[in-house]
């Protein structure tokens, strides 16, 4: 049976790319640094045990949604304990505050998606040229400096999460380092924002140049985390594709701007004002093109949930990826849904069909499974979405969620 319209209310968690590298900055002081609006979700608890695993105190109030970390006795520098690193891709964000904080680490090569290859070469050229020497051996990266020193540093891509790393290597480092190509992400601005709280010296986060100067310590803060602006995407793409109407509570509107002019272009009303957003859809989606590009350009971790929305739209859709190069793994699985798509290299045109229809499907990543789930909501018919654990890495109480904006869904 088709899930009924959604409607309602439904409030956005704190995002999972701005507390993954605030988590890891919080270790770069000895005093508490208590994060807010903390989500519960696999990728927190795993960066979490990251920190504890080396002896780092963290208390986990998760009723009233507070971290509490303090790192006053780093006791190893050793991360490779039971391979945790390999589960989530913001365990490399240790690199820099371990380098700056120790002098040494050594981690896993980290996980996340896999929805590429995603080297983490620019993470290594910056963090070396403020005075790592770095080695990759068994799966392993172990990273030493004796000392940090601020450096000039380009990157070849505004890569997010070489950005927070050489932030967080230089905010200690000695003199002044610039990061030109910088990305601009606001999960960027957050990560800079808690820095400048713990008394770091940061210029232009938000921009394409960073500018930081090297103070010799930091302080404990309190720091709430920005709302996530990839889990507000989705109940937005969620009332259009049921053709529902749902009030977005908790939201920052200049981080979903792209989401708004696509879904406006594509039929949909979208009210927005202050914290807050309501979308509401006659169920009547034109098709549009997307192009995933860095902030302020179309998100790639929204490809796969637009790309559901586009299934069932009237017209042909032709979605292209930019970011990175495999990331159309969840076309097959909505082709088994009924949708009518074809991935041509860094693209996949997508020709909308009046009804997708319920199936047994697997999530392959976080997004991925999320465009399953969106799909499912509109199909007619029971679908199945199997490994869920990928889609639970990255939304809080995801089920809960949809149930009490009256989807029909259920956890087995
Ligand atoms: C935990 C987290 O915040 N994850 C987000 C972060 O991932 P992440 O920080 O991994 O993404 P990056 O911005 O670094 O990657 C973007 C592109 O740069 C390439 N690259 C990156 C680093 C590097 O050293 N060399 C290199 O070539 C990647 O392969 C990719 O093609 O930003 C992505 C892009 O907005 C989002 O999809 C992820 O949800
Ligand atoms: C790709 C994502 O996450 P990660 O970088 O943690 O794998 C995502 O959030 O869509």
């Amino acid at each position: 049976m088709k899930s009924s319209k959604l409607r309602g209310n439904v409030k956005i968690s704190g995002s999972k790319n701005a507390v993954l590298p605030i988590i890891a900055a919080s270790i770069l002081t000895n005093e508490h640094c208590f994060i807010e609006d903390v989500p519960d979700l696999t990728d927190v608890k795993n960066m979490k045990d990251i920190l504890v695993n080396i002896g780092v105190e963290v208390d986990w109030d998760k009723k009233n949604k507070i971290l509490d970390v303090r790192a006053d006795d780093i006791k190893s520098t050793d991360m490779t304990c039971e391979d945790i690193g390999q589960k989530i891709r913001a365990s490399v964000l240790m690199l820099g505050p371990m380098l700056s904080r120790k002098g040494k680490t050594k981690i896993c090569m980290p996980g996340g998606c896999v929805i590429g290859n995603r080297p983490i070469d620019l993470h290594i050229k910056g963090l070396t040229a403020l005075g790592a020497h770095i080695s990759m051996e068994h799966g392993y990266i172990e990273a030493i400096a004796k000392k940090l020193i601020g450096a000039k540093i380009y990157l070849d891509f505004p890569s997010v999460g070489a950005t927070e790393n050489i932030m967080m290597a230089a905010v200690m480092a000695e003199g002044k380092t610039t990061i030109e190509n910088a990305a601009i992400e606001p999960e960027i601005v957050d990560l800079a924002n808690f820095l400048l709280k713990m008394g770091a010296d940061i210029k232009g986060a938000g921009t394409d140049t960073i500018i930081i100067e090297g103070v010799s310590k930091l302080h404990g803060v309190r720091h709430e985390i920005i709302p996530d602006r990839m889990e507000a995407s989705t109940f937005m793409i969620a009332a259009a594709i049921t053709g529902g109407d749902l009030t977005i509570e908790n939201i920052i509107l200049d981080h979903v701007n792209p989401i708004i002019a696509k879904l406006e272009e594509s039929n949909v009303t979208v009210e927005a004002s202050d914290d807050r957003i309501r979308v509401k859809s006659n169920g009547k989606i034109k098709a549009v093109d997307i192009t995933t590009l860095p902030f302020p350009g179309f998100p790639t971790d929204m490809q796969a949930p637009f790309m559901a929305l586009m299934s069932i739209a009237e017209g042909t859709s032709v979605i292209v990826e930019t970011i990175f190069e495999n990331r159309f793994m969840h076309v097959g699985e909505l082709i088994k849904m009924g949708a009518n798509a074809k991935v041509e290299g860094r693209s996949c045109v997508v020709v909308g069909v009046k009804e997708l229809m319920g199936a047994n499907v697997y999530a392959s990543d976080l997004r991925g499974g999320m465009a399953l789930l969106l799909a499912g909501l509109c199909a007619e018919g029971k679908t199945v979405i199997n490994d869920i654990k990928y889609i639970e890495r990255g939304y809080e109480d995801v089920v809960d969620k949809f149930i009490s904006i009256g989807a029909n869904i259920k956890k087995y």
